[in-house]
């Protein structure tokens, strides 16, 4: 992936501004969650996404069961859980991809209960989504074309008035050109998708969802499958979109993508926000810090064939080390019990017997 940073909004093409959009400074924004309280369900002084009573079931389990949720506008809200809390399984529900049993839903006051995918991108709501193996023979360029067919202000009637269609192709086109310069990536225009880099992806996956020019924009887990390397360039991506005004919604496993990009944090376990915080004192939260100890300690640890943590395991190892590291930097003692956990739960040293546990 190139490692450009974003262009800035001025230096882009009209064809790609968002003038309806006001972005906030970071000062406007540490100001606004300095207000908020850290509790589940929270009030936010302007939201742009609510939800109530939301709840979706698979056969007897409850995946998602959110009695009230608000997304800020114009910020960076991330949303973080143990696997199976259901983040994924809610990103489908208020983009219209899945049917609750039960909730109702906003975005700027509108009800988006009854709306097919289509139709909440048209309202200004979309979220990305992976490669399929059809996108992957298209070029690049086609990719992106691909996201404009439902663009907002695109009405019906258009469709029975051909004369109007090369006009509006070639918008498309010049849109998709615009913002492929956007993600650098329009030395890619004819390639192949399925030939582009896991970063590439994401960045193809970002531009795909601006084309419909939308206010919300929900990406889940944006770094996966990207090189570390690169990492830093796709966060200055997502960044770009606050500064667009954009409001992101992103789910993510990285707490340190979690803590650098977010402007607040939302927990979901077991299908229900147990938390919300600024990123920076989630640590101090235990029902968060009981949720993932909970979470690894039902799951298999996994080892290559040297002994090195590998998938899920390699991301706890990375976060004990992290959690050694800042217990010696504050002068602690790691042979003292951690404080918030009352029984030996996890053994933060992978050993021969790990495979062992449940
Ligand atoms: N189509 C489905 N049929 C049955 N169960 C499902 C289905 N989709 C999700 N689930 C279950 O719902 C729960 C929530 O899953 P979901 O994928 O939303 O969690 P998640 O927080 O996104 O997890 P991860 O971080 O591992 O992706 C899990 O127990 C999962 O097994």
């Amino acid at each position: 992936m190139p490692s450009d940073t974003p262009q800035t909004s001025t230096s882009r093409t009209s064809t790609i501004a968002t003038p309806r959009l006001t972005a906030l400074s970071a000062e406007e924004r540490a100001q606004i969650f300095s207000t908020v309280d850290p509790l589940p369900g929270s009030a936010k002084p302007d939201a742009i996404i609510t939800v109530d009573g939301i709840t979706r079931k698979f056969g007897g389990l409850t995946a998602v069961d959110v009695a009230h949720l608000e997304i800020q506008r114009g910020a960076i809200t991330g949303l973080i859980g143990p696997n199976g809390a259901g983040k994924t399984t809610f990103f489908n529900l208020i983009t219209g991809f899945d049917k609750p049993n039960t909730g109702t839903w906003s975005l700027n006051g509108d009800p988006l209960g009854k709306l097919v995918p289509h139709q909440v991108s048209r309202r200004g709501m979309v979220r990305t989504f992976q490669l399929t193996r059809a996108l992957a023979k298209l070029s690049v360029l086609d990719n992106v074309r691909l996201g404009g067919r439902h663009q907002r202000g695109e009405h019906f009637l258009a469709a029975l008035a051909p004369w109007t269609w090369s006009k509006q192709e070639a918008e498309i086109t010049e849109r998709a050109h615009a913002l492929l310069r956007r993600f650098r990536l329009e030395e890619k225009a004819n390639d192949y998708a399925g030939s582009l880099s896991g970063g590439q992806r994401k960045l193809l996956e970002m531009a795909r969802a601006l084309m419909c020019d939308p206010e919300v924009v929900m990406l889940d887990e944006p770094m996966a499958g990207v090189n570390p390397a690169l990492t830093q360039s796709l966060l200055e991506h997502i960044k770009s979109l606050r500064e667009d005004g954009m409001t992101v919604v992103f789910v993510e496993h990285d707490m340190d993508v979690i803590r650098d990009i977010s402007d607040w944090v939302v927990v979901m376990a077991q299908g229900t926000v147990i938390a919300e915080s600024l990123p920076d004192r989630l640590g101090d939260n235990e029902a968060v810090v009981d949720a993932y100890l909970g979470g690894h300690h039902d799951q298999a640890l996994e080892f290559d064939a040297d002994g090195n943590p590998v998938g899920e395991t390699a991301v706890l190892a990375h976060e004990v080390d992290e959690a050694i590291e800042e217990t010696l930097q504050a002068g602690g003692d790691l042979s003292a019990p951690p404080p918030t956990v009352t029984s030996p739960r996890h053994d933060p040293t992978p050993h021969d017997d790990a495979e062992e546990k449940p």
